[in-house]
């Protein structure tokens, strides 16, 4: 994993240099750059040496959750999404080409393995590795998951993981544009675990400010604002007793904003908070929760921060950044929230 997000960050960062020439300064929208970062990731990370697909995939992919919204925006009308609109016509095309394509990379990988030279070290391989396990141990000649299955899950990870990721680096440059004394606070850091050299597992694990900043972030703009649960039976909650089948939303984002768990400074940035963990973070722990919480816990929460932390060093390490007077603070909540106007940076050499 960590190579994937290596090679991805510094292939970033050398492109914002490229394109900056010999300028001092330039401006930079990092939201749609972030999204490129977290979607090569997922790719690499997904299909390894089938990148080239991965990438592919994961651009319709794109496309389709922005239709998605583009789709929830309609006025609801029964029957609207049969329709031959431009809009379904493009979903549809792209749902099939995306299928197409995934169950064309697991074919390929399929024959590779019987042919004994897959290279296994993906999220593909392990997928369809402990797949064939899995039936080998059931004594079963069946597949436990079918290629619908393996297509589901795959459509997933780049649903869950790419735009989620993309948006905490996104928030993360905002505020620490907004906030230089934590940037240099942060940039120090790095510099002092990695100094230039392409950073590594054991020092991110020792990285205290920037992990402080990055929670912070993920409370103030928490990637996924709500989350839903479903009574399956008669349950008791304060006091009232809900039927089955109830539906509970749990609005991450007020919680993460209310001031009788955080303190009256609630709605400022101060990464500070986190400077014991998560739990001395708030007056009743379980307030923290940007990755939900219980068995459905978010299943990327190491990754996404692994490769956060990742992005944020490679970028602190080559540049200084602030926000650009074209940028507009308009934190907008799409399928993820996003920034409305992208997010514009000016960037300058870190020498
Ligand atoms: C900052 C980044 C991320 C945030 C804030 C985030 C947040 C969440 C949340 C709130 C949930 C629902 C948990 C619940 O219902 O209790 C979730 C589920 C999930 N996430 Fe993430 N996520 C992030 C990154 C990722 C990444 C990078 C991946 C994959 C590589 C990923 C894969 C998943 C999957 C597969 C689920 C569904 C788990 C299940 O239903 O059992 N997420 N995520």
């Amino acid at each position: 994993m960590l190579p994937a997000f290596a090679e991805c960050s510094s292939e970033l960062v050398r492109r914002w240099g490229d394109s900056m020439g010999q300028s001092d300064v330039q401006e930079i929208d990092v939201w749609p750059e972030f999204q490129n970062l977290t979607g090569d990731v997922i790719s690499r990370v997904a299909f390894g040496s089938s990148f080239g697909e991965g990438r592919k995939i994961f651009q319709l992919q794109s496309e389709q959750a922005q239709n998605a919204v583009k789709m929830a925006n309609v006025m609801y009308i029964p029957g609207y999404r049969f329709l031959p609109t431009k809009l379904n016509t493009r979903m549809k095309a792209n749902a099939r080409e995306v299928e197409l394509l995934l169950k064309g990379v697991i074919t390929k990988r399929e024959r590779a393995m019987k042919d004994g030279h897959a290279d296994n070290d993906d999220l593909l391989g392990v997928m369809m590795e402990s797949n064939i396990e899995e039936s080998q141990e059931a004594g079963s000649s069946m597949p436990t998951m079918t290629t619908d299955d393996i297509v589901g899950e795959l459509k997933l990870f780049y649903f869950a993981g790419m735009e989620t990721t993309a948006v905490l680096l996104t928030w993360a440059m905002v505020l620490l544009s907004m906030h230089p004394e934590w940037q240099d606070r942060a940039r120090e850091e790095v510099l002092r675990v990695f100094g230039k050299n392409q950073p590594d597992s054991e020092g991110i694990n020792r990285l205290k400010v920037v992990t402080m900043i990055l929670y912070e972030v993920l409370r103030l703009y928490p990637p996924i604002l709500l989350l839903g649960r479903e009574a399956y039976k008669e349950t008791e909650l304060g006091g009232v007793t809900y039927p089955a089948g109830v539906t509970f939303a749990l609005p991450i984002v007020c919680i993460h904003h209310d001031p009788d768990v955080w303190g009256e400074d609630v709605d400022e940035f101060k990464p500070e908070r986190f400077a014991e963990g998560i739990a001395g973070a708030s007056k009743n722990s379980p307030a923290f929760f940007p990755f939900g919480r219980g068995p459905r816990i978010c299943v990327g929460q190491n990754f996404a921060l692994l490769e956060a932390k990742m992005g944020l060093s490679v970028i602190l390490q080559h540049f200084m950044f602030e926000l650009s007077p074209s940028y507009t603070h308009s934190p907008c909540p799409v399928s993820t929230l996003q920034p409305q106007h992208g997010s514009h940076r000016l960037s300058s050499r870190n020498s």
